[in-house]
């Protein structure tokens, strides 16, 4: 697995897919320094009138309604619709999903019509678009990822599509596999935005690798490793954004093995 997830990352290095982001305000700046220093190259770009020909230039799409507003639907619905065309894949981060109505169901019709390659989201915004009684406070989860486990396969069957479900043991699922992802650090859920940022390095990943289960595992397992390298030198949650995003940048062969991948 080391030696996949290290020539997927070369290959982001190498090649810097454009990343479109349909993404949420809170996140915009910490994504796009993510994608850069992961080697992609990020876009954020919600205006109806332009979304599509972004959409056409990009290898991956990043869908994310943390911030949603009804005017942006219909934005996010095009540029899905040219995404399937294009064959570029879509990453879905259901952001919040279960706390509002209006959050659950934008996913449910959103998801209706078109499918993703991956969704990404963690174990209540899973739970809620599966349909289970599942109390949400916002935008941060209230269940482990294993709890969401039979969530997940149902929407992997539902989409046809790969599901991650993210917290301190990562579960990625898409029907017919399932990998859980250890790295991580306890840190990482007390900076805003860092699952969004895992949202986006799996549509990175995906650009560069037509396995959406296997691109969202490497994504997942460099945020880990990168969360363990980053909280090693931070005191707190500030540095540890900052050292996060030279994690990110500097991260090499040597450290992904001694980071101790899981090949399970
Ligand atoms: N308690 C934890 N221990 C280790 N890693 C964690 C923990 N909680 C979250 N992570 C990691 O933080 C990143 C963001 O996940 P999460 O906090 O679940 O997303 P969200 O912000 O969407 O709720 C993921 O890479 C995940 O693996
Ligand atoms: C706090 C907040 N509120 C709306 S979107 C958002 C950011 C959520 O980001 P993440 O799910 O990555 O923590
Ligand atoms: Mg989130």
């Amino acid at each position: 697995m080391v030696d996949e997830l290290w020539n997927d990352l070369r290959r982001v290095r190498e090649e810097a897919p454009l990343v479109h982001n349909i993404t949420n305000f809170v996140v915009m700046n910490n994504t796009a320094n993510a994608l850069l220093a992961v080697g992609a190259l990020p876009v954020m770009a919600h205006a109806v009138e332009e979304v599509a020909e972004m959409t056409a230039l990009a290898g991956a799409l990043v869908i994310n309604i943390g911030t949603l507003a009804r005017e942006w639907i219909e934005a996010m619905a095009t540029a899905m619709a040219t995404a399937r065309e294009r064959g570029i894949p879509i990453v879905f981060d259901p952001v919040g999903a279960g706390a509002t109505t209006f959050r659950t169901q934008t996913c449910f019709d959103l998801l209706g019509r078109v499918a993703p390659a991956v969704i990404r989201g963690n174990a209540s915004e899973i739970m809620a678009l599966a349909g289970s009684a599942v109390r949400t406070k916002g935008v941060d989860s209230s269940a482990a990822a294993d709890a969401a486990e039979d969530a997940a396969l149902l929407l992997a069957r539902r989409y046809s599509c790969a599901v991650v479900v993210s917290g301190a043991v990562d579960l990625l699922v898409d029907g017919k596999r399932k990998f859980l992802v250890r790295n991580g650090h306890p840190l990482m859920p007390k900076v805003t935005g860092l699952g969004c940022t895992a949202t986006a390095l799996v549509g990175a990943f995906c650009a560069v690798n037509g396995d959406s289960l296997t691109a969202a595992r490497h994504a997942m397992t460099v945020m880990g490793i990168c969360g363990e390298l980053a909280a090693a030198k931070a005191a707190g949650p500030g540095s540890m954004q900052v050292h996060f995003i030279d994690a990110l940048y500097n991260l090499d062969a040597e450290q992904l093995r001694a980071h101790g991948l899981d090949p399970r």
